[in-house]
């Protein structure tokens, strides 16, 4: 499966919660999903397992997928073994393989004397363990885990955790987001980062990478626009956090690590109204002052852009 160019808004006005995700979903993988709360993680969960539609850019080649959300509708009116049967029909199976399969994951679970509970008078771990169970049944390509292990006890934590790696095994991707540093330690082919509403590698958003681009080239972008048609403008969500100061005859002028400017650039130039970009510089790194000058030291690139 794979992502281009990614984003998703709540309502037509609201702020980017995703922007300009570029996503190979790899075949046979474990991928881990990082970010603060309310960074966008389940956002991008939703759109990989299909249940919400990007407000921008294409998802294409999507496998047969599972899901399970971060909260879980207790209020059908099923009981668990119902609710899995029912679950494993929409997945394409057969009634009694599907009734077959949910009894054998709710036993796996420790849940089995909960198969004719109504789902509204589970206690919350075994609701949990009937959400799990109704995205395990399907042994689906793709399987989407959002903070699955929340509210299961030891031993179910541990048969979710075998769960996964028998999936990845069977040749599946499982891509989860769990607040816990430690679930599937070390077991993960890839991390991700959602940050600032960018999807990035674990490699572009650890400490040493921020700090690497921090102390990195810069770039002075000066710009024409109105403050308001920046929907983020003067939050952590503008790409690359610039500093932003006002420029000569009503500009602003942006101050980024070079590797966000492309991004800060797009955002400006899609903001609406769009603005107008007067100039991009490249600014000396502040250590250059103390190297010896040479004739050949590169000038700063000053390139007004049309
Ligand atoms: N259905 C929605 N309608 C409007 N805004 C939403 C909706 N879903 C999410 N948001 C907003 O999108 C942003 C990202 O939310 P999301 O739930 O994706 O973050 P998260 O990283 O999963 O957070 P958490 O770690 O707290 O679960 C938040 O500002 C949230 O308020």
């Amino acid at each position: 499966m794979r992502l281009d160019g990614v984003g998703r808004r709540y309502g037509v006005r609201g702020p980017w919660v995703l922007r300009d995700v570029d996503l190979d979903v790899p075949a046979r993988a474990l991928v881990r999903v990082e970010g603060t709360n309310g960074s966008g993680k389940s956002t991008l969960l939703r759109l990989l397992a299909g249940i919400d539609r990007p407000s921008t850019g294409r998802i294409t080649g999507r496998p047969r997928t599972a899901y399970v959300p971060e909260r879980f509708p207790v209020s059908l009116p099923f009981t668990a073994v119902g609710y899995l049967t029912h679950l494993g029909r929409i997945h394409g199976l057969p009634g009694p393989e599907a009734t077959r399969r949910g009894t054998e994951w709710l036993e796996r679970f420790g849940a089995a004397g909960h198969a004719r509970t109504r789902l509204a008078e589970l206690s919350k771990g075994t609701s949990q363990k009937v959400a799990v169970a109704q995205a395990l049944l399907a042994e689906p390509d793709l399987l989407v885990l959002d903070e699955a292990w929340t509210g299961l006890d030891g031993g179910a934590r541990e048969v979710l955790d075998r769960a996964v790696a028998e999936r990845v095994a069977d040749g599946g991707t499982v891509v989860f987001v769990d607040h816990d540093p430690q679930r599937l330690a070390g077991a993960a082919d890839a991390r991700y980062r959602v940050a600032d509403g960018r999807l990035l590698t674990h490699e572009e958003s650890g400490p040493a990478a921020a700090a690497t681009a921090a102390a990195g080239p810069q770039v002075l972008i000066e710009a024409e626009g109105a403050a308001g048609s920046l929907p983020d403008a003067g939050t952590p969500q503008l790409p690359g956090g610039p500093e932003i100061a006002p420029g000569p005859d009503g500009t602003t002028r942006l101050t980024v690590p070079a590797a966000h400017s492309d991004a800060l650039l797009r955002a400006l130039l899609t903001a609406r109204p769009p603005w107008h970009i007067r100039s991009v510089t490249a600014v000396p790194l502040p250590h250059a002052a103390a190297l010896p000058a040479t004739d050949d030291s590169p000038a700063p690139h000053e390139a007004p852009l049309p």
